[in-house]
C-alpha cells in the first residue's frame, strides 16, 4: 500500500506533490521518490527514508517543472534497495515515468515474457518495473502521436496481461499525464481539480486527503479498470478500459491502511471505522449482556475512531490510557519483526491511573501479527489492570495478502490455523472479541451502499483475481517470509538510472 501521487500544473509542481507525499506518508515509510518533467528532461530524486529526509532543498530545487508524480514505498515486493524505490523510468517510447501502488501476481511470468516477446529488460526485482515496461510495451504499439484513445487503447492492453491490485500514475513525455486502477478496483485513486488564473491544474493521488491539502476538489475515484488522460493543456479524458470492470476494492483500505479523513470509493473512512466501532460494541453486547467492562481504551492511533464509538454504545467510559510517541512511525508497515516489535515499546506508554483495580477493554483496528497487543496487554497488567479484554474493530486475519500489503507468510499471521480463543489466550487476554466478516461489509456499505462487494482475502482467503493458488502463496511465503527479507536486506547494488545524489554540491 504505497502512496501515489500525479501532478499537472500551470506552476512549479515539486512543493505540491511534496506535501501530497507527506500526508500519504502513512502508506509508506521506506522510501520516497518524485519525478518532474522540464522541457523534455525527466528529473528525478528518490532514496531510501522518509519524505522529509530524501528531498532537501538542493534536490527541490532541481525538480522543476509543471509536470510531475511521487511516491512513498512500503516493499511488496523485489528488495527494499534504493534502487527499487519509485518512480521508475524507461525511454522508450517517448519516455515514461511511472509509481505504482500494488502488487501483481503474474510478474514473473511477464517478466519472462518482456524478455523473450518484447525484447525487454528489467533490471530490478521489483513488479513496478514490469508495469511500466508492459505499459510502455503496449503503448509502443501506437503511433508517433498519441490521442488519448491510443492512451487508453494500451492500458486496455496493460489489464489483459497484468494480474493482481494496481493503481498507477505516470507521465508520457511531451503528452501529459495517465493513471489507471486495475479492474478490480482493490487498491484507490481518486482525482481532483483546482482552477489557475491560467487554467485547471490537476491532481490524482491514492487518497483524498492529498487533494484537500493541495486545495483540490475531489471529482472521484477512477472506476475499476479505468484510466485518466490528462493533456498537456490539463484537460481531463477518462475511459472505463477493462472488459468486465467490478469493484472489489481492498477492505484493509477500511481497516486500517488509509487515513481517516480520506474518502475512498465515495465512504468517508471516519464513517466506515466509526460503524466498526457500532457493530464490534452490539456484537459484544450480544455474546455478553451483563459484562463488567469499566473502561475501553484505545491502541493509538488507528484504532481510536472505532473505540470511541464502540465506548458510547456500549455505555462505557472511554479513555486515552496509552500515549504515543509522535516521533515514531507506524510499526505494522516496519520491514522486519525486530524491529515492530521494538518499535511497540517506543511508541506506547501506559497511564497507570487508568488502568489501576480496573477491568479494560483494549481496542484495536486489527490484529495481525499479533506484534502489538501481546505487548500492550502485559503493559496494562504491569500498569495495574484487574481484567483485560480485547476487541479487534476487524475479523482475525488469517490469509496471506497478495495484492499490495505486505503479509506473505500464513504463518505469521497469529490468527492463521487458530480460533478466536486460541488467540485470546496466546496474547494474554481474559477474553477476546472480533468483528464478525459480514459486520465489517456492512460497516463500509452503510457508508456507501455502492460498494457491493470488497476484496477481504485476508480474512476470508478468496482472492477476487481467481489466479491464486496454494502453490502460489507457498513460493510467495518462502520467498518473502521475515527470514528470507532478511537474508537480502542490504542488496543495494542494483544499478539503476542516474540520481541525484547527496554528494552533489548545494
Ligand atoms: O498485530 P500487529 O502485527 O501488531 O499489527 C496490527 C497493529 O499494527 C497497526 O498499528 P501501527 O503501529 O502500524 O499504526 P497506527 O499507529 O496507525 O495504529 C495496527 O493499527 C495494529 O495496532
Ligand atoms: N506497497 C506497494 O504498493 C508496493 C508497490 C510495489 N509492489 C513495490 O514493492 O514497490
Ligand atoms: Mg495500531
Amino acid at each position: 500500500m504505497c502512496g501515489i501521487v500525479g501532478l499537472l500544473a500551470k506552476q512549479a509542481v515539486n512543493q505540491g506533490i511534496y506535501d501530497a507525499l507527506t500526508v500519504l506518508q502513512h502508506r509508506g515509510q521506506d522510501a520516497a521518490g518524485m519525478m518532474t518533467w522540464n522541457e523534455g528532461r525527466f528529473l528525478l530524486r528518490k532514496s531510501n527514508g522518509l519524505v522529509r529526509d530524501v528531498f532537501h532543498t538542493r534536490h527541490m530545487a532541481r525538480l522543476k517543472g509543471n509536470l510531475g508524480i511521487g511516491h512513498v514505498r512500503y516493499p511488496t515486493a523485489g528488495s527494499s534497495s534504493e534502487a527499487e524505490s519509485q518512480p521508475f523510468y524507461v525511454n522508450s517510447p517517448y519516455g515514461i515515468a511511472l509509481a505504482h501502488n500494488g502488487n501483481l501476481t503474474n510478474s514473473e511470468q511477464l517478466k519472462q515474457e518482456l524478455f523473450s516477446t518484447d525484447l525487454r529488460h528489467i533490471n530490478t526485482s521489483s513488479d513496478s518495473e514490469v508495469l511500466l515496461n508492459v505499459f510502455a510495451h503496449e503503448l509502443g504499439k501506437q503511433g508517433l502521436h498519441l490521442e488519448a484513445e491510443d492512451i487508453f487503447d494500451a492500458v486496455r492492453r496493460v489489464h489483459r496481461r497484468c494480474k493482481g491490485g494496481y493503481a498507477a500514475v505516470a507521465i508520457i513525455n511531451g503528452f501529459g499525464m495517465v493513471a489507471f486502477r486495475d479492474p478490480h478496483g482493490i487498491r484507490p485513486v481518486v482525482f481532483g481539480t483546482r482552477q489557475d488564473a491560467d487554467g485547471q491544474e490537476v491532481m490524482i493521488a491514492s487518497e483524498s486527503v492529498a487533494l484537500d491539502v493541495g486545495g483540490f476538489e475531489l471529482e472521484r475515484d477512477l472506476g475499476p479498470g479505468e484510466a485518466i488522460f490528462v493533456d498537456m493543456q490539463g484537460q481531463v479524458h477518462t475511459q472505463v478500459c477493462a472488459d468486465r470492470p467490478q469493484l472489489r476494492s481492498c477492505i484493509f483500505e477500511h481497516v486500517y491502511l488509509a487515513r481517516p479523513d480520506s474518502i475512498l470509493d465515495g465512504a468517508y473512512v471516519y464513517g466506515t471505522r466509526m460503524q466498526m466501532g457500532r457493530k464490534l460494541g452490539d456484537r459484544i453486547l450480544s455474546e455478553w449482556p451483563d459484562h463488567d467492562i469499566d473502561v475501553v481504551i484505545p491502541i493509538p492511533d488507528t484504532s481510536r475512531t472505532s473505540a470511541l464509538e464502540m465506548a458510547q454504545h456500549l455505555g462505557v467510559t472511554y479513555r486515552e490510557g496509552f500515549m504515543k510517541n509522535r516521533y515514531i512511525g507506524r510499526t505494522f508497515i516496519m520491514p522486519g519483526q525486530t524491529q515492530r516489535k521494538k518499535s511497540v515499546r517506543q511508541k506506547l506508554n501506559a497511564i497507570d491511573v487508568e488502568f489501576k483495580g480496573k477491568n479494560v477493554l483494549l481496542v484495536d483496528d486489527s490484529i495481525v501479527r499479533g506484534t502489538t497487543c501481546k505487548q500492550i496487554i502485559q503493559m496494562a497488567r504491569d500498569a495495574g489492570a484487574r481484567k483485560v479484554y480485547f476487541a479487534s474493530a476487524a475479523p482475525p486475519v488469517r490469509y496471506p495478502n497478495v495484492y499490495g500489503i505486505d503479509m506473505p507468510a500464513a504463518s505469521e499471521l497469529i490468527a492463521h490455523g487458530r480460533t478466536e480463543e486460541e488467540v485470546g489466550q496466546l496474547i494474554g487476554a481474559d477474553r477476546i472479541f472480533y468483528q464478525d466478516l459480514e459486520d465489517l461489509k456492512d460497516a463500509c456499505r452503510e457508508v456507501n451502499p455502492d460498494m457491493e462487494a470488497f476484496d477481504c482475502s485476508v480474512f476470508d482467503g478468496n482472492y477476487v483475481t481467481g489466479d491464486i493458488d496454494d502453490a502460489y502463496l507457498a513460493v510467495l511465503e518462502a520467498s518473502r517470509n521475515d527470514s528470507a527479507k532478511d537474508q537480502s536486506a542490504g542488496d543495494h547494488a542494483l544499478v539503476d538510472m542516474h540520481n541525484q545524489d547527496d554528494d552533489l554540491d548545494d
